[in-house]
């Protein structure tokens, strides 16, 4: 360009040139010769106009041409020298058509490449605009589907939660109802236990309730053991729960994450092409894993329901052992309260039967006396003439009895009750139970037997301990005492028992339960050197104490059979080495009962005795000298001691000689008051007998007569004649 310029005649071409035609010229490439060049070389160049290819014409300058024709006034030259001036300007002018046409064409293929340029970069800029738009269309798709599945799974989540929510509620409620139920069941087997051991009447239905309690904790155990399946199974899917949640807030990070990605993306997504296929990449990996969460989701979401089922099954059931508590429960409770009802009426009963049994025995006088009659033995039974018969008459039957001496003489005798020689010892003791009883309600009851040596008294009182259905009055009260104490339990009744058992021979106490019991000789040597005189004493509230005695504390008629079969050997003892003492000496069994009511806070403090006597031979009769006389001389002494004592209660009068015997003594508190004695007589029905049985039957008779407790003498029914 300066070289152009430099070449370039100030005044020939116009000096003014454009500057942006020139940059134009420049941008093209194009070299050009300034037009000097051909003004000035116009006259030597080719015809062929070659030249042109190096002469460059601007705008000026062809206007200059042109107009140089316009200049030059055709009159004032020479025809010659206006060829030459026209040829030269024609040479010129085609030069620059030349040009001209070059630089057309040139022009022409330029544009014709920038438009192809132009065309192309169009297409470019489409087809990348085109591409862009797609990825931003499947970006924007991803992101919507990605907010889809986000609030998809917050309402899962949701849904999820209400669900745990429900499930944690049902659990709860079942616990409680489990531990409600539990709970019932123990008062339930409690109550039971009560009804069973306390009415027989409901004992079967109890029974019937107890399996079906049974069956009712089976399937209870079944339903729990179902509950824990389901507990253990709702863990599992808490824990699955918990992990799918967690998965999903770790998938929520990486999706904001990746939302973060996304709007950095959109900043600078011209620039980022490569980002957005290792975001899309990411994305495809996110997408998988949603998939696969969503499927798990799926999954989870069907063990859900599944579960959600077996609950359902699992409360219908509890449902159903729910309703089949509650009937169980109103018809224990209907029993409950039939049981109270009844328990209420049987303590009434009782209270009822108390007084009425006592009202009984004081109508019957507070000493009865039953007589019983041994049978013929095989010692007897040559003895062919039977003594004793029995009136059969309405009043007498069954309390009368006649006793008939050689000369003819009968002897009519009534007594409360009279034993003939066929009675049982059942018979017997079903006579004496009610009194037996009034131990337990809290009465000094004392029975003893009464008669001559072999006339049964011992058969009666202690009858055969190895044959069961020949057990005596002992035994057999005992029994009856500890069976009712233990039945008056459901009514709050505790007893404790104390056992003691003594002889009384000669006026000397013997314990038969100590340690150290041996004959009455060496009892006596004993008692001097332990110092123990086994001294009566009664207490205010009428209680006898033996000091030093030997009392047992008893809980069943097992500990005191042993203890009377520990007696009777001592005893036995005692016999072989004192010749037969034993038939004259007192047995003595006291079984002290203290009963407390835990219901009613009542106390009750009874004493049984149950004595066996010794024979009551008269001396006369025995024939006895020594020894044997002072025996008989000792027992009678003890005996009429007895009735002595019987008597002054019965006349009311102002001593009473209890302090005369032991026996007496001993019994003091059991024969006076309130107290209840029975006093069987026992005799034989042999003809050799028969003085002993009248003096028996006529002092049995008396005792019959008066009423303890009360001046009153009972109404005649029977004297000896
Ligand atoms: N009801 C009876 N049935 C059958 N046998 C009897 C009956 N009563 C007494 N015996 C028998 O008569 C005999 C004498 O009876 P037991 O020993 O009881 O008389 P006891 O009055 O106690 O005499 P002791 O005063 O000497 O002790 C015994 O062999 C006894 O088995």
């Amino acid at each position: 360009m300066a070289h152009r310029n430099q070449n370039r005649p100030p005044g020939n071409h116009p000096n003014k040139k454009d500057s942006a035609e020139e940059i134009e010229a420049d941008k093209m490439g194009r070299t050009r010769a300034p037009l000097t060049a051909v003004v000035n070389n116009a006259s030597t160049s080719n015809t062929d106009g070659t030249e042109s290819n190096t002469i460059e014409f601007t705008k000026e300058d062809i206007e200059a041409l042109l107009n140089e024709k316009m200049k030059r006034g055709m009159a004032s030259l020479d025809h010659k020298k206006k060829m030459d001036q026209m040829v030269d300007l024609i040479k010129r002018l085609k030069i620059c058509v030349r040009w001209c046409f070059n630089e057309n064409e040139k022009l022409h293929s330029e544009v014709e490449f920038a438009v192809k340029k132009c065309c192309d970069t169009e297409i470019e800029m489409y087809n990348k605009t085109e591409e862009l738009s797609d990825t931003i269309s499947n970006m924007r798709n991803t992101i919507s589907s990605l907010e889809e599945i986000n609030v998809k799974e917050k309402s899962e989540k949701l849904v999820a939660i209400e669900d745990n929510m429900k499930l944690q509620q049902c659990n709860s409620s079942l616990q409680s109802d489990l531990k409600s139920a539990n709970e019932a069941y123990r008062r339930l087997d409690m109550e039971k236990t009560i009804i069973v051991e306390s009415l027989n009447a409901t004992r079967d239905l109890n029974k019937e309730l107890q399996d079906r309690l049974k069956s009712l904790k089976d399937s209870h155990s079944e339903a729990i053991k179902h509950k824990e399946m389901l507990a253990k199974e709702i863990t599992c899917l808490r824990e699955e729960l918990k992990k799918l949640m967690d998965d999903r807030d770790r998938l929520q990070g990486q999706l904001n994450a990746v939302m973060l990605e996304r709007e950095k993306y959109i900043k600078f997504k011209y620039e980022t092409y490569s980002k957005l296929d290792k975001l899309a990449s990411k994305t495809e990996a996110l997408e998988n894993t949603c998939s696969s969460q969503k499927e798990k989701i799926t999954l989870l979401e069907k063990k859900l329901c599944d579960e959600r089922k077996k609950l359902e099954m699992a409360d219908l059931s509890a449902l159903k052992t729910r309703e089949m508590f509650e009937e169980k429960k109103n018809i224990i409770r209907e029993l409950q309260d039939q049981l109270a009802d009844k328990e209420f009426q049987v303590v009434e009963g009782e209270k009822l039967r108390k007084k009425l049994h006592n009202t009984i025995l004081e109508l019957k006088g507070n000493i009865r006396v039953f007589c019983r009659v041994r049978p013929l033995l095989r010692e007897d039974r040559s003895e062919t003439n039977m003594v004793v018969s029995y009136p059969t008459s309405i009043e007498m039957l069954g309390r009368g009895i006649e006793l008939g001496q050689n000369a003819g003489q009968k002897h009519l005798f009534t007594f409360d009750k009279v034993f003939n020689h066929d009675a049982s010892q059942h018979d017997v003791f079903t006579e004496i139970s009610q009194l037996v009883q009034s131990a337990l309600d809290g009465y000094k009851v004392c029975i003893f037997a009464y008669g001559q040596t072999g006339s049964g008294k011992t058969y009666t009182m202690v009858g055969r301990p190895d044959a069961p259905d020949l057990k005596g009055m002992i035994p057999l009260s005992l029994e009856q005492i500890f069976q009712t104490s233990q039945s008056l339990n459901d009514q709050g009744w505790n007893y404790k028992m104390q056992v003691s058992v003594l002889e009384i021979y000669n006026e000397t106490i013997k314990d038969l339960l100590s340690n150290r019991s041996s004959g009455f000789d060496q009892t006596r040597a004993e008692n001097s050197v332990h110092g123990k005189q086994y001294s009566i004493r009664h207490d205010k509230n009428g209680n006898t104490h033996v000091l030093d005695l030997t009392i047992v504390d008893v809980c069943s008629a097992a500990e005191i059979s042993s203890l009377l079969e520990k007696a009777a050997q001592i005893r036995s003892m005692g016999r072989t080495q004192m010749n037969e003492q034993s038939s004259r000496s007192h047995f003595v069994v006291t079984l002290r009962i203290c009963g407390i009511n835990e219901n009613t806070e009542q106390q009750v403090q009874g004493v049984l005795n149950l004595i066996d006597l010794a024979g009551s031979e008269r001396l006369s009769r025995s024939g006895a000298t020594g020894d044997r006389l002072k025996e008989a001389q000792a027992i009678n002494q003890s005996l009429s001691c007895l009735s002595n004592v019987i008597f002054a209660l019965a006349k009311k009068e102002d001593h009473v000689p209890f302090r005369d015997s032991k026996l007496t003594h001993l019994l003091q508190p059991s024969l006076e008051g309130d107290s209840k004695t029975l006093m069987f007589v026992n005799i034989s029905q042999d003809q050799s007998s028969i003085d002993e049985s009248l003096c028996s039957l006529r002092f049995a008779a008396r005792v019959n007569a008066v009423k303890l407790g009360s001046q009153t003498v009972r109404p005649k029914h029977t004297q000896g004649a």
